[in-house]
């Protein structure tokens, strides 16, 4: 592999014997190998402070978690199953996704439904992107209408983030535009409709390991939404306008819900911001 990354940086170099330009070049890709494996441990580690910080201070006992979706949350319930243990706590985990339901069952801890429990006192759920007014993006994984169904039962919606997600305005730094769940039949009239209405361009989600688009946890398709940045944007009067298109099923802009939101630092530190 070492010798792969060897000849994707210079072929010649490699087979040419000139030992000192080789030396050159083995020094840097391990530093860049390095390098990376760094950056990369740092963002798992943010992930991680937050999500344990955020587990500490709002999970308590006899109470209804929601579990939201994507790698964040994976070590939210690695804590909580681990607390569980630890102190006895009785929890019922409400899932907003299949990736969560299986978490649920596999880290042992009691799956409850809507049906059952349709009030929850909190529910921790990571985010693509939180803004300085507390409105997120969220459906970078493809899961976002279970999530806002659960986030809206719970007294309380606590985000949990890494601090690439921290941002003054939506846009700053997630980059892949604002998913929009809608039904399959009615997605090129709803690319079109959001258009023409709000500018920017809609795209529809394709599967990387499947052909064809992807399809949510619900059967549905999602559209990205490249918004034009340059525009200030009323964001609770778009997510009601798009809202109102027939097809939509939903959209990632989470307006008004999020409570409390924890961004793990580079440093290992907990940044906090409150609704
Ligand atoms: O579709 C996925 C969910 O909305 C996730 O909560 C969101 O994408 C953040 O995921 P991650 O913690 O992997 O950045």
């Amino acid at each position: 592999m070492f010798r792969q990354l060897l000849h994707s940086l210079s072929p010649s170099l490699v087979h040419s014997g000139r030992r000192n330009s080789l030396a050159y070049i083995t020094n840097r890709a391990l530093f860049s190998t390095q390098t990376t494996a760094t950056a990369k441990m740092s963002l798992e580690e943010a992930k991680k402070c937050a999500a344990y910080k955020a587990v500490d201070e709002y999970v308590k006992d006899n109470t209804v978690v929601g579990v939201g979706s994507g790698s964040t949350v994976v070590y939210a319930v690695h804590r909580i199953a681990e607390r569980v243990k630890a102190e006895g706590l009785k929890l019922v985990c409400i899932p907003t996704s299949f990736q969560a339901r299986q978490l649920i069952i596999e880290h042992g801890l009691v799956l409850g439904d809507l049906e059952c429990n349709p009030r929850l006192d909190c529910a921790i759920d990571g985010a693509d992107e939180v803004d300085a007014k507390m409105v997120l993006i969220k459906g970078g994984g493809g899961c976002l209408l279970q999530e806002k169904i659960v986030a809206s039962c719970a007294d309380r919606l606590v985000v949990i983030a890494d601090y690439t997600k921290d941002s003054a305005k939506l846009g700053q730094q997630y980059r892949k535009g604002i998913p929009i769940e809608v039904a399959p039949m009615a997605y090129v009239p709803i690319k079109g409709k959001v258009e023409s209405r709000f500018g920017g361009t809609l795209k529809l989600r394709m599967a990387v390991a499947k052909a064809g688009p992807v399809v949510t946890d619900n059967g549905n398709f999602i559209l990205d939404w490249s918004f034009p940045a340059d525009k200030e944007h009323d964001w609770d009067a778009v997510n009601r306008d798009i809202m109102m298109i027939p097809g939509v099923v939903d959209t990632g802009l989470f307006v008004g819900m999020a409570t409390k939101a924890y961004f793990g630092q580079q440093d290992g530190s907990v940044t906090e911001r409150s609704a």
